[in-house]
Order: structure tokens, then sequence, then C-alpha cells
């Protein structure tokens, strides 16, 4: 088992560089008989292989873990037709083998190493539900943002065309104000739904206008909005559109001041430590603003896992600094954009949120 030149296979992979394997020649046990096979680059790597999780660098590698759980005879039966007829083998030879190491060594070698799998599959390729699965799992994960693969609590909402689009005006510099708040309230409205999509619920079953009861789900009751001044306060409206009566706190802090922020302004509902808080701020910049708000509410008795972050734009700097910092808040986003310029400003992002939404911008 050249196991080195495995782990730099893959590390070459994985940088999206082409490699050559080797072809095992099983007849005159070489490696240098055939022409080496050339493996491209893909977003998807299948390692396959009795012994792959016997090295922990080698499993240390894989994203997602399955075993094939084939019977016994099946495996046996294989063993004796790929044996006689790809390698040339007699039958007794084979069975020989099988019964003085391959079994042997399947029950010491392979069989423990099942214990590593996230998944294991009875029937092998015939297990169709288990593949669909599978597939739908690596689906999931090429749709995400990277981000989403590090961090488990930061959401970004799944895009559709008209998400797209209605970034694409506010991210216009010619789009004008009017159209700029309209388009903005219609995507803080989607970012608004959605994080109240994170919050707990009881069950509640209520009867029909038919006489039948319909099981369903009771709204989760202790919640309140916090939002950071000036641009929070652009999705004050959706909040209050979904949650009637919600209450509100606010937080000013100015961006120059002690340690770069500064604490101008709080005034929060006196019994926040009680409840389920929405943070809002449209823009996630550098992660400042967000970690000084965060550390207010903590101070004030909110546990960090009641608390959900809504978010328009955000740039990967700030969603780091805020998941390393409070890995139980969950963030919900509409878009992750490509980073901050020399100014900390978001991009390709919409420039100044509060300006353009408050219509203080020079135009
Ligand atoms: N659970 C499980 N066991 C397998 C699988 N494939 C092979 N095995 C077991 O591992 C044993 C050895 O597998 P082989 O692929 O023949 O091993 P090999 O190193 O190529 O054997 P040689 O012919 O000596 O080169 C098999 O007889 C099975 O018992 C699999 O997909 N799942
Ligand atoms: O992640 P950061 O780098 O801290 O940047 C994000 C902050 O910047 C914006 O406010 P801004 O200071 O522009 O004030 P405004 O809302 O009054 O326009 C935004 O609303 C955030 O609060
Ligand atoms: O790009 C940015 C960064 C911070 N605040 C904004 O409004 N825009």
């Amino acid at each position: 088992f050249d196991t080195e030149q495995l782990l730099s296979s893959m590390e070459k992979l994985r940088k999206g560089q082409a490699v050559d394997i080797p072809n095992y020649d099983f007849k005159s046990y070489k490696n240098n008989v055939f022409p080496p096979r050339r493996v491209n680059p893909s977003d998807v790597i299948i390692l396959e292989g009795i012994l792959i999780f016997h090295d922990p660098r080698v499993r240390d590698l894989m994203n997602m873990k399955i075993f094939v759980d084939a019977d016994a005879d099946v495996r046996l039966a294989r063993r004796i037709k790929r044996d006689t007829v790809e390698k040339g083998r007699d039958i007794a030879t084979v069975l020989d083998q099988y019964s003085k190491f391959v079994k042997p060594a399947f029950e010491d070698f392979i069989l423990p190493t099942k214990k590593y799998a996230d998944i294991i599959i009875p029937r092998g390729g015939d297990n169709h539900v288990a593949i669909d699965l599978i597939v739908q799992h690596i689906h999931t994960k090429l749709g995400q943002h990277d981000l989403c693969k590090i961090y488990p609590n930061l959401y970004v909402i799944q895009s559709t065309f008209q998400i797209r689009g209605m970034h694409t005006l506010i991210r216009d510099s010619k789009t004008t104000k009017h159209d700029f708040i309209f388009y903005s309230d219609r995507l803080i409205r989607l970012v608004v739904e959605h994080g109240l999509g994170h919050l707990p619920f009881t069950e509640k079953q209520v009867v029909t206008p038919t006489g039948s009861v319909y099981s369903g789900v009771d709204f989760c009751k202790r919640l309140c909005g916090v939002s950071v001044i000036r641009s929070g306060e652009s999705m004050e409206n959706a909040l209050r559109a979904c949650c009637k009566g919600i209450k509100i706190g606010k937080i000013l802090i100015h961006r120059e001041g002690d340690n770069g922020q500064q604490l101008i302004y709080e005034k929060l509902p006196s019994d926040i430590s009680e409840r389920h808080v929405l943070l809002l701020d449209p823009i996630l910049g550098t992660g400042n603003s967000a970690v000084q708000a965060i550390r207010l509410l903590i101070s004030k008795g909110v546990p960090e896992s009641n608390i959900i972050f809504l978010n328009l734009i955000s740039a990967p700097q700030g969603v780091n600094v805020v998941c390393k910092k409070f890995p139980r808040i969950k963030i919900v986003t509409s878009e992750i954009d490509n980073g901050l310029n020399d100014e900390f400003r978001v991009v390709p992002g919409m420039g100044e949120f509060g300006d353009r939404y408050f219509g203080t911008d020079d135009e």
C-alpha cells in the first residue's frame, strides 16, 4: 500500500491538479506493467478500496465515509468469479487463499474499520434508497456556500432568479432611491421570514371548520428584535409585519472609538435575557459592529444560542469573525459577497446601505 503516494495524489486533486495513478497488475504483482491512469480534479472525489479507513490521515481527508456491507456469500462468489476470470487463477487456489488469508484478514483489518463509517449500506449497488440519500447529500453540499460547510449555524437563503434579480437591483449604483428601498424591503422580508423559521416551536392541534383536527405548531412567544442603528432600523417594519406587536430594542455603535468601536446608545427590553433575540443589521462587513452588539446582548444575559442575526449581505471576513467568536448564534443572510476593499466596504456590495436606504447619500 503506497499510502504516501495516495496522500500526495489526494492533496494534488484537492488543489485542482491532475494526477497519474499507477495501474497495479494482479498477474505479475507489479506497478509498472501498464501505463498509469490519469485522474482529473473534480468537485467530488470518490476514494474507494477495502482498507481505505485504515490510515487516520486518509480518513481525515474524507467528508463522507461509506461502508458497503456485502453479504459474506456474495463477497466469496464475486471473488471466485473475479479471480478466475480476471486474474487467471484456479478455483482451488482462490478458495485456499480465501480461507487462509482473505477471510481472517477481512475480520481482523476490514471489519473493524466499519466503526469509522458515517453510513453503512447493506446490499451495495442494489440499495437505491441509500444511493438516493447519498446523492441528495452531495447535491446539498455542492449547492452550499463554502462557509456553510464550515459553520453549521450559517444559513444562506436558497437563491432563486427572483432573489438574484432583487440583488441585481439593489447593488446597481444607478438604481433610484425609491427602487432601492422597494427591493431591499422585499429581500429583508424574505430574510426575516427565514430567520423566524429557526425559532423553536411547540406542537399544537386545532379543529378546522370541517370538524377535523389539524396537527400543526404554535409560534415561539418570547421573542424580541434588536436593531443596530441606523441600517438595522430598515428591517424593523418587516419584523413587525411578521410578528404583531413585537418589542424592538436598539443599539448604536460608532465605528471610530475605543478599539475602533464605541457603544453610544442602547435601549433593550428589560426581560431580554428570557427572550429569543432577532438581531437586525443588513450589512455584515468586518464583523466589528456585530461582535459589539452580540457581546452586549450576552452581557445582558441573553444565551448565545437564543440569538438569530438577520443579515442581507455578508462579507466572508465578518462571517468568520462572528461564527468563530459565537459558534452558537445563528446567522441568516441572503448573499455572501467576495470580500472587503481597503476601506472595509463589502465588495461587490451595494455601497453604504444606510445612506442609500435613508436618502442621505449625495445624489
Ligand atoms: N464489507 C466489504 N467487504 C469487502 C468489500 N470488498 C471486498 N471486501 C472484503 O475484503 C476481502 C478482500 O477483498 P479484495 O478486493 O479481494 O482484496 P485484494 O487485496 O484485492 O485481494 P488480492 O486478490 O489478494 O489482491 C473480500 O473477500 C471481502 O471479504 C466491500 O465492498 N465491502
Ligand atoms: O461589519 P462592520 O465592518 O462593522 O460593518 C457593518 C456596519 O456598517 C453599517 O453601518 P454604518 O456604520 O455604515 O452606519 P449606518 O447604518 O448609520 O449607515 C452596517 O449597518 C453595520 O452596522
Ligand atoms: O459595505 C459596507 C460596509 C459597511 N456598511 C455598509 O453600509 N456598507
